[in-house]
């Protein structure tokens, strides 16, 4: 049998960084919400062996251990004392370390899809209590809807979102270190989006507010390491977008649009600025 399961990527639409904690991580305040540029996690049982194998299309993700898909793969089976082996795809769409969380939801696709392959009848909220030990954005990955994430990312409350705009996603050509970035965070200057208003404004539709209020405290400490997304930002905003931040620790930047020919106007513009360019739509 063989099951594939969608990894989408993720943007935050608010990020607050609430203080440092004495495990070396940051209490987070954020609305999290997927898009639909998306990997594919294919798994299949490999009756006669009991390794984990992997295979990508993308030569820029380790195929062994340091694999959050592997990691996925052998907490579940040790867990579950699971003997059999199985094979796993990754069809790789989202940029790597891009602050788009594509490694977390690929694995919480193995979660889900290995779920049902062994037949475990784990719940979502089961599946991403086991995320938690991979990383901190595998829970939100797990439901991959909007939803209201705090702690280290180990809570998410899904919430309701109808407005589902176009996103814009720029990629520029370098990555960036997560911990990096958290290293370098002052917490008497960063800026603290009203993630209360923020929620409230998603769930009652009310676009205005929502586009007042997203936010991001780590966009400054990122910029300031990489001038390249001011520009890019300021790009997007000149073309007209309804609004542009930085997504997580970076350097993605997204734009959101409610018109669709702006949209495709905008994304247009941007291609000969960088070579990394997504239209997509929020799920
Ligand atoms: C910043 C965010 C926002 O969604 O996204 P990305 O930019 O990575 O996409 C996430 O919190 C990233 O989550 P994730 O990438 O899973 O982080 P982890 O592997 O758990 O942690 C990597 C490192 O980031 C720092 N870290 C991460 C999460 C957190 N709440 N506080 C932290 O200080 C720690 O230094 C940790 O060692
Ligand atoms: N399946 C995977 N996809 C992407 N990156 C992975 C994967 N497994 C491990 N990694 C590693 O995780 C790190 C962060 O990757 P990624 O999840 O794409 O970043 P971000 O959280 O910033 O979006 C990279 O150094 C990458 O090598």
């Amino acid at each position: 049998m063989e099951i594939t399961e969608k990894a989408p990527a993720k943007i935050n639409l608010g990020l607050d960084v609430i203080s440092k904690r004495t495990d070396g991580y940051h209490e987070l305040d954020m609305i999290m919400a997927s898009v639909d540029l998306s990997d594919r996690i294919t798994v299949r049982e490999l009756p006669d062996s009991s390794d984990i194998k992997l295979q990508s299309n993308s030569s820029f993700v380790p195929l062994n251990k340091k694999n959050h898909v592997y990691k996925a793969a052998a907490l579940i089976k040790k867990r579950f004392h699971i003997e059999t082996g199985v094979a796993i795809y990754i069809d790789k769409k989202i940029p790597v370390a891009a602050g788009l969380a594509g490694g977390s939801s690929d694995a919480a696709a193995t979660l889900r899809a290995l779920n049902q392959l062994w037949q475990l009848g784990l719940s979502l909220a089961e599946l991403a209590k086991l995320g938690e030990e991979i990383g901190s954005d595998v829970p939100y990955c797990v439901y991959g809807q909007t939803a209201r994430v705090t702690g280290r990312g180990e809570h998410v409350k899904p919430i309701t979102n109808t407005k589902k705009p176009w996103v814009i996603l720029v990629k520029p050509a370098f990555g960036v270190s997560t911990p990096d970035i958290f290293r370098h965070v002052d917490l008497a200057t960063i800026t603290h989006p009203d993630i209360d208003t923020l929620e409230a404004a998603v769930v009652n539709a009310d676009v205005d507010k929502v586009l007042q209020n997203l936010g991001n405290s780590l966009e400054d400490v990122t910029l300031d390491k990489h001038p390249l997304i001011s520009k890019i930002k300021s790009h997007l905003t000149a073309r007209g977008a309804d609004a542009v931040l930085m997504s997580g620790s970076g350097p993605t930047v997204f734009a959101l649009c409610h018109q669709e020919k702006k949209a495709h106007r905008i994304c247009d513009s941007i291609k000969g600025f960088c070579n990394e360019v997504y239209l997509v739509r929020m799920l």
